[in-house]
Parts: C-alpha cells; sequence; structure tokens
C-alpha cells in the first residue's frame, strides 16, 4: 500500500487528496451505521489512519452530527497529510487519558476508530492498549478506518490488545490482514473504497497474495467438451487404508469423482476388498497388494492423479508407498497419514518431490504440519504456507478456517469462504479428493488445489448447518453448475 499511495502521489495526486477521499468515504459508511441525529466518537491515532478521522469527523460534523474528537497523543505530533488533515478539521478536539475515555464514549452511537491502520509496527501497549479495551467495553459499535486496530495488515495477527470492529472501510485493496485470523474477525464486514490509486501501479508492484475467489483460477479449469471422452478428464486413484480404516478414503474418491475425475479408481489393500466393494457404485475398485501391487497399477499410463493418506495409517510402510508413487509421472495429493509417516525424515521427502516434473499437493493441518517444518511454526499464517511450499517444492495447503495455499514460486492465495460446519471428522479428507479431482483434469496444482478449496468451502455453505462429510460431494453439484453458467 505504502508503494501503491507513493506512485500515486509521484504521479501528480496530492497525498492529502488521498487523505480527503479516505476520510470522506469513512464518514459516508458512519452515516449509513447512523442515524442522523447520531453522536459519533472519533479516535484518532498519531498517523495518517488519524488523519482519515480528522477528514471524516468534518464530513460527519457538516451532515449534522454530534462529533468528538478524541485524541490518543499530542496533535502538536502530526506530521504531513494528517497535520494538514488537523488544520482544516475545524473543530474541537481533546487528548484523552485512558481512564477518561470510558466516559467520553458513554452515550456515542457509533465510534470510528482512527487509531492505527497500515502504520502498526509494534503490538498495542500501555495507552493505546487501555484504548482498545475501553472502546471493546463501551458496547458501543465500532467502524473500523482500514483496519482494526492492533490487527497487523499484512499478517492478520493482533499480538497485543486490538479493537473490535463491527465493520472496516479500506481503500484500494483489501489487506492480508482483513482475511486472515483473527484480523477477519476482529475487522467485521469489510467495505474496500476507491480513493483514485489507479489499478496500474499493481503491474509494478506485482502484489503476489491473493483472495481465493474464482477469478484466481476459473480459466485454468475446463469444462468437458462437447465430444469429450472420459478419459480426456483424467483417472485418478486413491489408495484405501486397512479394513478398519477405510472410510477415509471412500469419501475422498467419492469427492473426487464428484470434482470431475472422468474415472477414480479406490486402490484397495486385498483385505479390505469386501468393505470398499459393499460401499461403491461409481468409484471403481481394484486390489492392490504391497509395494509390489502399487508398481503394477502405476504401470498403466493412463493413470495421472494419485491421492494418499486419508486412513492409509502411520508406518514406515506407508513412506515407502509414497516414495513409489512419487516415482511415477502422476500429479500426487499428500494428505493425512502420508505427511505424518514422513515427521523423522522429511528432507528426504522433499528431495524426492523437488526431482520430479509433475506436481505435489501437501494438505498439512496445523498438527501434521508442525511435524513437517518445526521450525516454521512461529511466523505468521502466510509466510508459514510460503516457506513450506519454497522448502518442499510442493504446493502447501494449510487448512485452517482461514486456509492457505501457497506455491514455491511465491504465490499464495487466502481462501474465506468455508464456514465452521467444515470442521467435522472426514471433511479433510474430502478436500483431498477434490484436489485429486481437479489434478486429475490437469489443473496447474497451485489453481487446483486454490479451486477446491473454494469449492469445499461453497459446498460447506450449500450443505449447510448440520452437515457431515457425506453431504459435501452431493452439495458440489449446485455449486459446479453455477460455476459453470458464470462466464
Ligand atoms: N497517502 C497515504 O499514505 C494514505 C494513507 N491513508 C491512511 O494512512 C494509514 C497509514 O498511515 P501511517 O503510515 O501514518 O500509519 P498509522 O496511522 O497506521 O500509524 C502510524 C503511527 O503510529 C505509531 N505506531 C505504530 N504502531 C504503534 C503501536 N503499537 N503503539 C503506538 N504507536 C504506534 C507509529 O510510530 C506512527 O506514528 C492507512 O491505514 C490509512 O488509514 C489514507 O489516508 C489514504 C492515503
Ligand atoms: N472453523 C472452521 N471454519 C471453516 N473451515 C474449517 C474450520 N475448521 C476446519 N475447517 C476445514 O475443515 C477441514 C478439516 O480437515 P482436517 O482437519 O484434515 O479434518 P479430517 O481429518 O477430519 O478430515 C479443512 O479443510 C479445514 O480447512
Ligand atoms: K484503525
Amino acid at each position: 500500500m505504502g508503494q501503491a499511495d507513493n506512485m500515486t502521489i509521484a504521479s501528480g495526486t496530492r497525498g492529502i487528496t488521498l487523505m480527503e477521499r479516505a476520510g470522506d468515504h469513512v464518514a459516508r459508511v458512519a452515516s449509513e451505521m447512523c442515524s442522523s441525529q447520531g453522536r459519533i466518537a472519533i479516535v484518532c491515532g498519531p498517523g495518517s489512519n488519524g488523519g482519515d478521522g480528522f477528514v471524516a469527523a468534518r464530513h460527519l460534523h457538516q451532515a449534522g452530527h454530534a462529533v468528538d474528537v478524541l485524541l490518543l497523543k499530542d496533535p502538536a505530533g502530526l506530521k504531513g497529510d494528517a497535520a494538514i488533515a488537523f488544520g482544516q478539521m475545524g473543530l474541537p478536539s481533546q487528548i484523552v487519558e485512558p481512564a477518561e475515555l470510558k466516559e467520553n464514549l458513554s452515550g456515542c452511537d457509533l465510534i470510528i476508530d482512527a487509531l492505527f491502520g497500515a502504520g502498526l509496527d509494534r503490538p498495542l501497549e500501555g495507552n493505546a492498549a487501555a484504548f482498545a479495551d475501553t472502546i471493546n467495553k463501551s458496547g458501543v459499535p465500532v467502524l473500523a478506518v482500514d483496519l482494526a486496530s492492533g490487527v497487523n495488515g499484512s499478517t492478520g495477527e493482533a499480538e497485543g490488545a486490538a479493537v473490535q470492529a463491527v465493520r472496516s472501510v479500506t481503500f484500494f485493496r483489501c489487506k492480508p490482514g482483513h482475511y486472515l485470523l483473527p484480523g477477519r474477525d476482529l475487522c467485521g464486514d469489510v467495505s474496500c473504497v476507491d480513493i483514485g490509486i489507479p489499478e496500474s501501479v499493481l503491474h509494478e508492484i506485482g502484489p503476489q497474495t491473493f483472495v481465493n475467489e474464482p477469478t484466481l483460477w476459473r480459466d485454468a479449469w475446463t469444462v468437458p467438451g462437447r465430444a469429450g471422452h472420459k478419459y480426456d478428464r483424467g483417472h485418478a486413484v486413491v489408495f484405501s487404508g486397512p479394513m478398519s480404516s477405510t472410510g477415509a478414503a471412500r469419501l475422498a474418491a467419492g469427492a473426487c469423482l464428484r470434482a470431475g475425475a472422468g474415472l477414480v479408481t479406490l486402490a484397495s489393500p486385498p483385505s479390505a476388498m469386501m468393505v470398499n466393494a459393499s460401499h461403491l457404485t461409481a468409484v471403481m475398485l481394484r486390489s492392490v497388494e504391497g509395494l509390489e501391487g502399487i508398481s503394477d497399477l502405476l504401470a498403466d499410463k493412463r493413470l495421472n492423479s494419485l491421492l494418499i493418506g486419508p486412513g492409509y495409517g502411520v508406518s514406515d510402510d506407508t513412506s515407502e508407498a509414497v516414495s513409489v508413487l512419487l516415482n511415477s509421472e502422476c500429479a500426487i495429493v499428500l494428505d493425512a497419514d502420508a505427511l505424518t509417516s514422513h515427521q523423522n525424515a522429511p528432507e528426504a521427502l522433499f528431495t524426492q518431490i523437488k526431482g520430479r516434473k509433475a506436481p505435489v499437493v501437501l494438505t498439512p493441518h496445523d498438527g501434521e504440519f508442525v511435524r513437517l517444518f518445526p521450525d516454521l511454526v512461529a511466523l505468521d499464517k502466510l509466510a508459514r504456507a510460503r516457506g513450506a511450499a519454497a522448502r518442499s517444492g510442493a504446493i502447501v495447503l494449510l487448512k485452517g478456517a482461514d486456509t492457505v495455499i501457497a506455491s514455491p514460486d511465491g504465490r499464495a492465495a487466502i481462501n474465506s469462504n468455508a464456514p465452521p460446519w467444515l470442521a467435522t471428522a472426514g471433511s479433510g479428507d474430502v478436500l483431498a479428493g477434490i484436489i485429486c479431482g481437479l489434478l486429475a483434469q490437469k489443473m496447474p496444482a497451485f489453481e487446483a488445489a486454490a479451486m477446491a478449496a473454494w469449492l469445499h468451502g461453497a459446498a460447506g455453505v450449500e450443505a449447510g448447518a448440520g452437515l457431515i462429510a457425506e453431504d459435501l460431494a452431493p452439495a458440489m453439484r449446485p455449486v459446479i453448475a453455477r460455476l459453470v453458467e458464470k462466464p
């Protein structure tokens, strides 16, 4: 954002003009949130975020609102555009001690949080933290300027105190902190407004972090052609666990087929054939025994996408099986037990992944992540996923309510459409199956993983409250139908 601001200013738009537009938008949203007689407290910090607050105060006063401008610090310290905006405000303001803030806020209908935005460079402490705390305890709804104060816009983290907003107004583009937790929850509903920064600045800045929306991958996904054949849509294989743990692989195989793989084979240990056979219809079944059996199966060059891990069991045998899969030319998804089985020697896995041409997608939840990348866990979520992708050579889909998909080339997508109902047994198996199904259709792996996370979330919304993992594959149908209809 700093670069975008600077480039816009360098091409002739004044900084105060950007601030005027930003503050104007904030005032408009504040007016929507509060009756015309409503009293609005505008709590302003020492930088440009506070500057936006001064502009908003002026507009709201002109619109007839009672406004109280409350300052965290002495306005003598204001610099640049914020100092100009303060000078142009023409309204009384007061420096407030934290102990007095409660009284200042009582009786107001809306608080505008203009304490800190993009310039937050350390956790909120002392007076700033006390301000956030008092604002949160006031019970008055909060509109945040840019970000809820205390949220790091680049990471979504809030290491110290943070304001809880119901709504935020941000400028030009949303920031990772609006999508990553806890930032996403603290910022509330986010409106992103145009303040006159031209889109063209993005060519030079080249952002590598994206919201996971269909525009990110829709062009990489092919709808079957009129004369299409099922083999055009790929043949995927999902590896089943032993007799007592076959359900996970079957859930994955069903989702893989639903995601559009032309054919899906469940590779089952001989002992589990009966239980698998009694539950499968469109998914095909094949008995595969040991490493040799896997090698024989993979000799069929029509197979092009593989998934191993769900319910497979944690053991050295599993890591050996993974190694045989990695020797093939198929795209591969490694999930669950296939990840954990490598906890003692992750580097060997990464070396093998980097040595192959076809892509590999790793789908860890936080617990699996720490087993493979213990030294990365202290980083923020985007950095964790990116670091893991760079180290492993794989696309890494780091699960959670704010799933991040990262590529070794530096791209990362943040998924935000997943409802909490997806936190249910087997839901991750379904996700792994969807990725495998999209890889079978020859989607590039980053786009396949991103689309899968989105489909999984959208299916979760479609299935709704009370869903279980079995509901997800059927719920994908209307979601896919809508994607096909949309040009
Ligand atoms: N031209 C521009 O750059 C524009 C900036 N805009 C606004 O400017 C904001 C960014 O402004 P700034 O870069 O001045 O940054 P902020 O206003 O977010 O905060 C920076 C100030 O807060 C202090 N600070 C940071 N973290 C602190 C902490 N934890 N405790 C106490 N003090 C802390 C810094 O030392 C600095 O004085 C954006 O969020 C947006 O609201 C908008 O006006 C649009 C145009
Ligand atoms: N609170 C939540 N909100 C949205 N999605 C969630 C939430 N918790 C988990 N999920 C999603 O549900 C899936 C759970 O996967 P996983 O942890 O592997 O469970 P399982 O092994 O039981 O399938 C992941 O895709 C994850 O991103
Ligand atoms: K703010």
